[in-house]
């Protein structure tokens, strides 16, 4: 489809097949500015690696390892500087997705995060005074889980998650865009499938 289709903020050449959008607001929350920040997750043998956010922005939910992007790296650099700050270890990092965050009421910044996985990674995974690292099950429900892990805890990551977990979790690229309120609820959203 058409890349003009996609909202604001979203910038992609190729095609892009949308997978969920959705909403009760009509119009796209405006920004002025933009901010680089990095995800990064380490999914393997059934299991994900996510950190609980213990300050901060995002304090209290689970999310993968990143941050900001500084003036002097590519997001491929900050996200396995971050990776080693926040969980200790290295990996062989590859971009799988792209989100466009917007929070209504914060009027400073949206947010351009890549999104980064590895299958491996090398090191002791350590907790730091930001993230407390915890394995998660991939496994669906109804299907037999790895041990006592856990599944993954989407009422405790940011809203917009679930839409596009399941397509890292595929390693299917995408690409999104989530408008959300104050307290963590979905205002609007846009997600698609990079299938070139
Ligand atoms: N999973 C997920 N992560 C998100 C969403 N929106 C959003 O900003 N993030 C990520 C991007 C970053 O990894 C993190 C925000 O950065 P941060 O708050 O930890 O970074 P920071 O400013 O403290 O910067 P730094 O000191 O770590 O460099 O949250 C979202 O909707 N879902």
């Amino acid at each position: 489809m058409s890349t003009s289709l996609a909202p604001p903020g979203i910038v992609h050449e190729g095609t892009l097949v949308p997978v969920h959008n959705g909403g009760d607001s009509t119009i796209w929350l405006p920004f002025e500015k933009v901010k680089l920040y990095t995800n990064a997750f380490i999914i393997q043998d059934g299991k994900i690696l996510l950190g609980y956010k213990k300050r901060g922005f995002g304090q209290g939910l689970y999310n993968g390892f990143g941050g900001k992007v500084e003036p002097n790296e590519t997001p491929a650099q900050a996200a396995a500087r971050e990776l080693q700050e926040e969980a200790g270890i290295e990996a062989p990092l590859r971009h799988c997705g792209t989100l466009f965050f917007v929070l209504k009421n914060f009027r400073d910044h949206a947010f351009y995060v890549d999104i980064f996985v590895a299958k491996e990674y090398s090191g002791t995974i350590i907790e730091t005074d930001e993230m407390r690292p915890q394995w998660f099950s991939t496994a669906s429900e109804g299907l037999e889980k790895l041990d006592d892990m856990l599944p993954i805890p989407y009422d405790k990551m940011w809203a917009d998650d679930v839409f596009w977990m399941p397509l890292l979790l595929a390693d299917r690229p995408f690409i999104g865009r989530a408008d959300l309120d104050k307290d963590n609820t979905m205002e609007k959203w846009w997600f698609a499938e990079k299938t070139s």
